[in-house]
């Protein structure tokens, strides 16, 4: 029998590569500009996974040249001091992006947070007005995580116009906005998620499969068609048999390659991309308000 092995989309290094781009861009605007682009983090309580994303996003900042206007608070703030600090920060003209790192701890409502960033500083794309833009067609800012995959689709020249597209997950972070953005490019886009009877006779069936569910290698071999490209948005820390600690994604990793034609690994496939994409949602807005193209 003929062995296969997946080409692995490496998200990695194209963060990388358009993170120096955004460098480039901020170092050439920056010459004329009477300030940089900024980002303004929200870390409430003291979530490890949280505060290292983000650090990860402080440093990525400090990389391209973007000021961080971050706030940490402890975990009993009252919302009320939230909705002043986003205040503040819309009125920041220093600012050009803002966002709110989820999970908030237990007793905070992150969505009439997230409602009160000003849309055109909404640097998660998660403001409804983004969303409804996304839903029409129109510019916006787009959700990190599923623009960070597109881009990753489009480096690798996947061919979406016609091919069914599976995603398993239905959350407004990502199943939800990637959808309708396979959808823009033609894709024919079946949605799944926990309730769907019989996943893996629909997973079977499709060219692009984007898994982002949080159940640590739901998906192996036997879900996946011959060929397909396997988008891994999972991120599960799980206690090996030997107790040892480690990260792995929605899809098993090692069996899947055998079928699959592409399939993202964890880590370094999407989770890099999410930091990358947010800053280029940043210097977008940045761009917006100097009335320049990114
Ligand atoms: N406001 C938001 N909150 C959260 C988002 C988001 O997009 N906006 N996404 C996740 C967390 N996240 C960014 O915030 C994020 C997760 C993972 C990575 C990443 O680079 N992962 C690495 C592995 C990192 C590790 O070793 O732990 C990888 O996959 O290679 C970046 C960003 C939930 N909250």
């Amino acid at each position: 029998m003929e062995s296969n092995t997946a080409r692995i989309l490496d998200g990695k290094a194209l963060a990388q590569k358009i993170q120096q781009e955004l460098r480039s861009r901020i170092e050439q605007l920056t010459q004329t500009a009477d300030r940089p682009p900024g980002l303004a983090v929200l870390m409430v309580g003291d979530n490890p996974a949280s505060a290292a994303y983000v650090r990860n996003k402080e440093r990525a900042c400090q990389k391209l040249g973007i000021a961080s206007f971050g706030r940490h608070f402890t975990a009993d703030t009252p919302q009320e001091e939230l909705h002043r600090a986003i205040d503040e920060l819309n009125r920041d003209d220093r600012v050009d992006g803002i966002l709110v790192q989820l999970p908030l701890p237990e007793g905070l409502d992150p969505v009439p947070l997230i409602y009160q960033i000003d849309p055109d500083k909404d640097a998660d794309g998660l403001h409804p007005v983004n969303l409804g833009r996304l839903l029409r067609g129109e510019p916006g800012l787009r959700s990190c995580t599923p623009a960070g995959v597109m881009r990753l689709l489009e480096e690798y020249q996947i061919d979406l116009r016609g091919k069914h597209a599976v995603v398993i997950g239905r959350s407004i972070l990502v199943g939800k906005p990637i959808s309708l953005m396979l959808l823009a490019r033609d894709a024919t886009v079946t949605m799944a998620h926990s309730r769907t009877p019989d996943l893996t006779a629909l997973t079977r069936e499709a060219d692009i499969l984007i898994v982002a569910v949080g159940r640590p290698e739901l998906i192996d071999e036997s879900a996946v068609k011959p060929g397909a490209a396997v988008i891994d948005v999972g991120i599960n820390r799980v206690t090996d048999y030997f107790g040892k600690s480690r990260l792995t994604g929605d899809v098993l990793f090692d069996s899947v390659k055998n079928v699959a034609g592409y399939v993202t690994p964890v880590p370094g496939g999407v989770g890099p991309m999410t930091v990358t994409m947010l800053m280029y949602n940043t210097v977008l807005s940045y761009c917006r308000t100097l009335g320049v193209e990114l």
